[in-house]
């Protein structure tokens, strides 16, 4: 059974991109920029933030996080975004979710450009997806890092039976899509399950790779597990924990234990999927940079 580690292989990845972001500054005598947004004070969120602005600072790229108030209006919001659109430091702009409910998500998205839209959630980047350009997208990060992890550990993909649990626009969907791409660590036959699926452990039984974003604690149990699969866990939930200093501790939505019993592979919570959305983040502004300044390779 492998345990596949996503904290040593973003790592890994960041030591790449530092070096590329070295050469691009040798090259151009700049270097790329994400600005982050936070609207509110969720605590969760404000974790995922931090860790972002402290990954760009050690790989060598300028980042800025701009917390707003969550009284402020969509229309404030919107044009903040308009500002950084148009400002050439900034090459990636993310919008951290969830939004306060007084402003429409849909809006957000399709307010930041798509060539800065790093998290690839712009109906332009998920179209290009969806139609195998992969060179003229973002693709969404989460996605992109699972793809990354199932490549780097030589996972073999091609024919086999994919099962998404999960249908969200930020990781399920993408991931369900990517996985039947004719690419490498794809060509999947793919499945997706949903709240609505009836009698989901007999398709979830079925899959050789399976890749949970559902958002319940240790939802996916040994049952539901074929002898020998790769088990991706998206979840990301905070249960209570009275022997844990901040009271709390973070489980995935498969149930570790059970489950690593059944997999031939499976990915930890936390140290799997969380750190290489951030690493394909800051890959995917790095990109952005690239086409910004016309540099083709490194
Ligand atoms: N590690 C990382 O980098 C990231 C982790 N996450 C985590 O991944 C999880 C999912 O996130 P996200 O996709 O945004 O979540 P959403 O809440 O947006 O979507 C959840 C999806 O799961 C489905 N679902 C919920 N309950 C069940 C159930 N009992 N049976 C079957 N399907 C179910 C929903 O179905 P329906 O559509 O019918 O409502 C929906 O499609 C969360 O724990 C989140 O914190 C998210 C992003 C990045
Ligand atoms: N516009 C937008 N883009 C996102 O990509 C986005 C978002 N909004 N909203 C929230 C979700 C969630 N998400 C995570 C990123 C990193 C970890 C992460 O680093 N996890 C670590 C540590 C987690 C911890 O210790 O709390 C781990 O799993 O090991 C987790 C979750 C990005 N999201
Ligand atoms: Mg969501």
């Amino acid at each position: 059974m492998t345990i596949i580690d996503g904290k040593k292989i973003s790592s890994d990845i960041k030591h790449e991109l530092k070096t590329s972001v070295a050469a691009c500054k040798q090259q151009v005598n700049a270097v790329p920029g994400l600005t982050v947004i936070i609207v509110g004070e969720d605590p969760a969120s404000q974790v995922y933030v931090r860790n972002k602005a402290k990954s760009c600072k050690e790989i060598g790229m300028n980042s800025e996080v701009i917390e707003l108030p969550k009284e402020i209006t969509q229309e404030q919001l919107l044009s903040r975004i308009e500002a950084l659109n148009i400002d050439p430091e900034v090459h990636g702009i993310l919008v951290q979710q969830p939004l306060p409910p007084h402003i429409d998500e849909y809006a957000v998205t399709m307010a930041i450009s798509p060539s800065k839209d790093v998290d690839g959630f712009h109906p332009e980047n998920v179209g290009q997806m969806v139609l195998g350009n992969l060179n003229k997208c973002f693709l969404s990060c989460t996605p992109y890092g699972i793809l990354e992890l199932l490549s780097r550990y030589n996972i073999e993909t091609r024919g086999k039976h994919c099962v998404v649990v999960g249908r969200s626009n930020i990781v399920g969907k993408p991931m369900a899509n990517l996985m039947l791409q004719k690419l490498e660590a794809t060509n999947c036959t793919v499945t997706i399950c949903h709240s609505a699926t009836k009698n989901m452990s007999e398709l979830t039984r079925q899959a050789d790779i399976l890749i949970v974003a559902i958002g319940r604690a240790n939802f996916i149990t040994k049952d539901m597990v074929k002898p020998g699969a790769v088990v991706i866990d998206v979840g990301m939930n905070r249960i209570e924990d009275a022997s844990r200093k901040s009271g709390y501790r973070l489980v995935g939505d498969v149930d570790y234990n059970p489950v690593s019993e059944n997999a031939s592979a499976i990915t930890p919570v936390p140290g799997g999927v969380g750190p290489m959305t951030i690493a394909m983040l800051l890959k995917n502004t790095l990109q952005s940079f690239m086409r910004a300044n016309s540099i083709e390779a490194l």
